[in-house]
């Protein structure tokens, strides 16, 4: 597990390090420098022209001192001051002290002569990006971007990129490596900005564990070695060892979602499998799935709110570790009374998704059975409708979106988009980076439901079944892709590399 920050926790990391524990900034500044410097060094020759673009600011100061770094290794660099220094921060106007003194050569932006670049290096803007750029700086960008450096390495977040939302204020540069420093930016995780880094590498510059313990640390993500984490299969048990999942799913000419959720939950490792879906999907989801149980209804039934079919569906509810509820419902009227009679009489996790969602929409109601042990896991179109908002505003605010939802029923909410954000119940901000494109297909979403009831049934609590699944989930169609290229990936064979992850 890793901690993201925002720009602002990331000053309050500064401000801890350098007042309490008395690391000077400058020391600090130092060590950031020369995290740059040694990537410029992998990536270039002494013979390239090398641009620093510098901000008057400690973004700024920064790019400085990695000019300085390299000039004294012998590199043609060009250090570009594009602010005065009268509002410059100390730290940068000691800086460009030291830079003149060692015969860096440092030039306003007025003098420079438009030409090759290859290696720029961008220091204009940090994490202290706050507003849209305008004016003279948006045309300063729009000058080193007609000039197309042929390499660029942004020091700490793309100067553009907001730290924190990772939206573009106004105009950014894009990067081909972005040296940040102690921890991951939110900004730099989240689209367009992860789009923007690049390749990004996190420098330890001496930041103390502690300057970041003392925040409220909200935000993190998941890598490949944190799957140590999920519970091992102990040698001596039996299937009623691993939970039961209950798939209410399906519906006539829709067996599919059904399938696909069952399927991942059991290759999850689910002990049992049940869907209770209608009677028409009872022989292809048999025939398909023989490992699962299968329970039906009749439309009809469910319609009326017959006691059989209550009590029926009471029975399943009861037999349940954990239940998903809404793949491939479809919107028939009765979908309405199922989902309220599953919601009203489970006490066990539920991961509400799709028609599931949909009937919540349309029933706004039917929130008042919402308990902290539902997951909701729309994509973005599911939660405009879910929220009101539209589909752009949504986009631009994913982590706030999830988290006024969840916070507002106590509940779990899985928001998902091209990066996943888990508004996990117990306060955590969880920030997917597994998966791609490619597993934006038809039933993606129906295996991650079957994969985060399956980690339920294990035992992961809400929370840390979300985030999990979430990765999970991701990961498999990394490992999907890396086989069979973009564009030709099923959504049924991400179950077939849950095996291969844990
Ligand atoms: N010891 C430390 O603290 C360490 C800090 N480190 C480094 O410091 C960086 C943070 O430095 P920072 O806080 O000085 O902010 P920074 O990103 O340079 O930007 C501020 C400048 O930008 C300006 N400005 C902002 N928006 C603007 C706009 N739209 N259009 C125009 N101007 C705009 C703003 O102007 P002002 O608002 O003052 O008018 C000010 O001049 C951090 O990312 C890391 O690289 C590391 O070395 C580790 C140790
Ligand atoms: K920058």
């Amino acid at each position: 597990m890793r901690y993201l920050v925002t720009g602002g926790q990331m000053k309050q990391v500064d401000r801890y390090t350098i007042e309490n524990i008395g690391i000077p900034s400058l020391v600090l500044m130092e060590r950031a420098a020369l995290a740059v410097a040694e990537e410029v060094m992998k990536h270039g020759q002494k013979t390239d022209r090398i641009w620093v673009l510098c901000g008057n600011g400690n973004n700024g100061a920064d790019g400085v001192a990695a000019a300085r770094m390299l000039h004294l290794k012998g590199y043609k660099v060009f250090a570009l001051l594009v602010a005065g220094k009268e509002k410059g921060s100390s730290e940068y106007l000691t800086q460009v002290s030291i830079a003149e003194h060692t015969g860096v050569n440092l030039a306003g932006f007025s003098d420079l002569i438009p030409g090759t670049c290859d290696i720029l290096i961008d220091a204009l803007f940090g994490v202290g990006l706050d507003r849209e750029i305008l004016g003279r700086y948006r045309e300063i960008l729009e000058t080193i971007r007609r000039c197309q450096p042929k390499f660029t390495v942004a020091v700490d977040i793309p100067s553009g990129i907001h730290s924190d939302s990772g939206q573009i204020m106004g105009i950014a540069l894009k990067a081909d490596i972005t040296v940040t420093f102690g921890y991951e930016k939110l900004g730099t995780m989240l689209y367009p900005g992860k789009e923007y880094s690049g390749k990004v590498l996190v420098a330890d510059i001496g930041f103390p564990g502690e300057s970041l313990e003392r925040l409220k640390t909200e935000y993190f993500t998941l890598d490949p070695e944190d799957v140590k984490q999920l519970p091992k299969r102990p040698a001596y048990s039996n299937k009623g060892s691993f939970g039961k999942v209950l798939v209410v799913a399906g519906s006539k000419n829709m067996s599919g979602a059904a399938y696909l959720s069952a399927l991942a939950a059991y290759r999850t490792g689910a002990g049992l499998v049940k869907i209770f879906t209608v009677e028409e999907n009872r022989t292809i989801l048999q025939t398909g799935l023989p490992e699962a149980i299968i329970t039906t209804y009749e439309a009809g039934e469910a319609e009326a709110g017959t006691e059989r079919f209550k009590e029926l569906l009471v029975k399943q509810c009861e037999w349940a570790t954990a239940i998903v509820l809404g793949p491939g419902l479809g919107q028939e009227g009765y979908v309405r009374n199922l989902v309220e009679e599953v919601l009203a009489n489970a006490y066990v996790p539920i991961v509400l998704d799709a028609d599931g969602l949909g009937t919540i929409a349309s029933n706004p109601e039917l929130t008042s059975y919402f308990t902290e042990n539902i997951i909701v896991t729309p994509h973005l179109g599911e939660m405009a409708r879910l929220t009101g908002s539209a589909v752009e505003t949504i986009q631009k605010q994913l982590i706030t979106t999830a988290r006024e939802y969840a916070d507002r029923f106590g509940i779990t909410c899985v928001l998902k988009d091209a990066v996943t954000i888990g508004a996990l119940k117990d306060q955590r901000t969880y920030i997917n980076g597994s998966g791609n494109s490619a597993m934006a297909k038809a039933g993606s979403g129906d295996v991650l439901t079957g994969i985060i009831a399956g980690l339920l049934a294990l035992g992961l609590e809400e929370s840390d079944a979300a985030a999990f699944g979430v990765w999970l989930h991701g990961r498999a169609g990394d490992m999907v892709k890396e086989k069979q290229g973009e564009h030709s990936i099923l959504a049924r064979e991400l179950t077939e590399e849950i095996h291969s992850i844990r």
